[in-house]
């Protein structure tokens, strides 16, 4: 049975519907098209610096929600970032997104590659490809990072992707409407429990009753490994220090070594593999609109240690976007009226507004410089990029 048609829109009817989710693989894997397992690269053996993030686990979210709600409030207050266990979507489905991550970077040619290309600057949308050296990370030295973006309300018709992609685009469909009603609901039904809203309320500005849908990415990104003389000038950083520019941001954990996340202490440190496990931080709208309760946590790529750093790095990500046209204003929390701060003086912001301003000039406009970072004013805010 496909659970792609399965339409979702009030909360009342989500604990109903979930139980219709495929949570495990697909009943008819037979049907899909062959693809060999992806082989995950080994953890590294070498000992780093861990990043203490907390693990939310799904499995109670129906038998101990108050406690699943104390460990996202004190994940998003504290360090922005925390595990999602318990989830219910099969490992081999988790593996299987990273099988169809490797067909959009191997069996795509180049030059299909640059027909599908991002309209980045022109559009502020990574819809596509974003291709290797277009950003830079410092000194002149450009990004390895290659990645493939589809929009959650774009994705039809399966002709609009690169030709080897296309087979798989129904399970992608099916992955990101799995993600969103299994993981991206309830979280957000916990962070309405942190803010003291009436359960429902955030996923209504991601999905309304009328099917208007936040127009959400999701993304395979691989990263080549940086030469040493690069490494070199860039610190071994791979991918500068950020914030996302969205709602709620979910990776699923791979091996290679390389997220780090800047910690309370300022110290960066990294974020350690769980087999099976989803990392879910915060993007800039859902801090903003929490008055900056909740955290839009720094986090950057670096190179892995010695034992993975030849290796290239598969991610799988999913971003969650708020609905379009909806102004960056304060929640109506009382907590967030009485704890957080009004972020926006002149103009709000609206969120796809935020998003586009956010993607057009990252890695490519010129900011204002400083040692640690470099600063872009947006709205009137300044906005960090760590280098
Ligand atoms: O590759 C990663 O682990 C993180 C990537 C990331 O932060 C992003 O694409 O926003
Ligand atoms: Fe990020």
């Amino acid at each position: 049975m496909s659970t792609a048609t399965t339409t979702l829109t009030t909360p009342e009817t989500l604990e109903a519907n979930l139980s219709h989710l495929s949570l495990s693989a697909s009943p008819t894997p037979s049907k899909r098209p062959y693809l060999p397992r992806w082989k995950a690269p080994p953890p590294t053996k070498q000992e780093v610096e861990w990043a203490d993030i907390l693990t939310v686990d799904l499995s109670l979210y129906d038998t101990d929600k108050p406690k699943l709600i104390e460990t996202v409030q004190t994940a998003l207050q504290r360090d922005g970032f925390f595990y999602v266990v318990g989830h219910g979507i099969d490992t081999e489905e988790l593996n299987r997104q990273f099988a169809i991550g490797e067909v959009a970077f191997d069996q795509v040619p180049r030059e299909e590659k640059e027909m599908h290309r991002a309209q980045i600057k022109e559009k502020g949308s990574f819809m596509g490809y974003k291709l290797q050296n277009y950003w830079e990370i410092t000194q002149g030295v450009r990004d390895r990072i290659e990645h493939y973006n589809f929009y959650n309300n774009s994705i039809d018709p399966v002709t609009r992707h690169p030709t080897a992609l296309q087979p798989f685009v129904p399970e992608v469909k099916e992955f990101l409407h799995t993600i969103r009603q299994v993981v991206l609901r309830r979280v957000l039904n916990l962070i309405d429990g942190v803010l003291g809203l009436k359960e429902g309320y955030l996923w209504e500005l991601h999905e309304n009753a009328k099917g208007e849908t936040g127009d959400d990415v999701f993304r395979y990104m691989i990263y080549d490994p940086l030469s040493g003389e690069e490494a070199k000038k860039t610190n071994g950083v791979m991918l500068n220090g950020h914030t996302d520019f969205n709602s709620i941001s979910t990776l699923i954990s791979q091996p290679i070594t390389a997220l780090q996340v800047l910690m309370p202490d300022n110290i960066w440190r990294y974020v350690k593999h769980k087999d099976g496990a989803l990392v879910i931080n915060i993007g800039d709208q859902m801090s903003f609109m929490s008055g900056e309760i909740l955290k839009g946590t720094m986090h950057r790529v670096v190179s892995p240690p010695e034992d993975q750093r030849t290796l290239r790095r598969l991610g799988v990500f999913h971003f969650a976007q708020f609905r379009n046209n909806l102004p960056l204003n304060l929640l109506p929390s009382k907590k967030v009226q009485e704890e957080g701060h009004v972020v926006f003086e002149g103009e709000v912001p609206t969120t796809n507004g935020w998003e586009a301003t956010r993607v057009k000039s990252y890695g490519t406009s010129e900011f204002i410089k400083g040692e640690e970072y470099d600063i872009e004013v947006i709205a009137g805010l300044h906005v960090r990029h760590y280098h």
